[in-house]
């Protein structure tokens, strides 16, 4: 099989039995290129998780194969910053102010004491945070926090964004604006991202691609080619049909009702 052009993620043949039994992923095969923002859509427990953190060197597959940036996910953490994660609950540590949350991993990594400080205040700067650097965690809100976690994947400057449901736990308005600032951030900055979501509304307004898995278990059901130019209007009639198409690829894919 030949390489393709600008791979940057690859599941081949992907297996993940976890040693309970559990079938997390079965035969999962995707090729995701440079430059794309792909959504893993499905219901609870049909391995976006699993697959999304074996990207970040988390697990390995119990038969097939994985490569990122044509690397083992494994290398490519040890050896690199290309790579950055981003979970549901903001993770961070209270008695550090925003600033301090930021700079803990850049610390940790050892990087240029005197450029970090300036590489953390702009990450904060472009998730709309520069007035907060002196703040704490308990006087943030849940989409502020948020923020701060993004800024601090933001700041070693991957360039592949794993972000795993980064926005479940918001209520609406708050989501939606951080939909479009993770947009705007995702242009302007090249990355490519691989994100988690149970949301239809949101695989639709956010991804090049949606991966739509199935519970049968771990299976790929189904590829959806997003093909509107962004940013998307949510109320147009052509973001409606894609809203329907992934909704019914989901319901078939939970084995609830066939594909008309
Ligand atoms: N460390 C583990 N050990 C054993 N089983 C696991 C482990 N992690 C996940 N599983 C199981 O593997 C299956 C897939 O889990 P995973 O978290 O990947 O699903 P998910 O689609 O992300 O679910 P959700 O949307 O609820 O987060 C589930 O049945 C889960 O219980």
């Amino acid at each position: 099989m030949g390489v393709i052009e600008n791979e940057i993620v690859l599941f081949q043949g992907v297996d993940k039995i976890y040693n309970t039994g559990t079938v997390a992923l079965n035969q999962l095969n995707l090729s995701v290129k440079e430059g794309e923002f792909i959504s893993f859509l499905g219901p609870s427990g049909c391995g976006k998780s699993t697959a999304l953190r074996m990207v970040a060197g988390l697990g390995e597959a119990t038969k097939g194969k994985i490569e990122v940036f044509g690397k083992n996910p494994k290398d490519v953490i040890k050896t690199s910053n290309d790579v950055a994660f981003v979970f549901q609950d903001a993770n961070l540590l209270p008695w550090r102010t925003v600033l301090d949350n930021v700079l803990l991993p850049l610390e940790l990594r050892g990087s240029d004491k005197n450029s970090r400080k300036e590489t953390a205040i702009k990450a904060l700067e472009m998730v709309g945070l520069k007035d907060h650097l002196k703040s704490y965690p308990r006087q943030l809100s849940g989409g502020m926090k948020m923020r701060v976690s993004i800024a601090r994947a933001l700041a070693a400057k991957p360039k592949l964004l794993l972000m795993d449901e980064p926005f479940a736990a918001l209520d609406e308005m708050t989501r939606q604006t951080l939909q479009m600032d993770l947009l705007n951030i995702w242009e302007k900055e090249n990355m490519s991202v691989l994100f988690v979501t149970h949301n239809v509304y949101e695989a639709v307004y956010l991804s090049t691609r949606i991966a739509v898995m199935s519970a049968r278990p771990g299976r790929l059901s189904n590829l959806i080619d997003v093909e509107l130019p962004y940013p998307r209007e949510r109320t147009n009639s052509k973001f409606t049909e894609y809203v329907d198409i992934a909704s019914q690829s989901l319901e078939h894919s939970m084995g609830r009702k066939e594909l008309g």
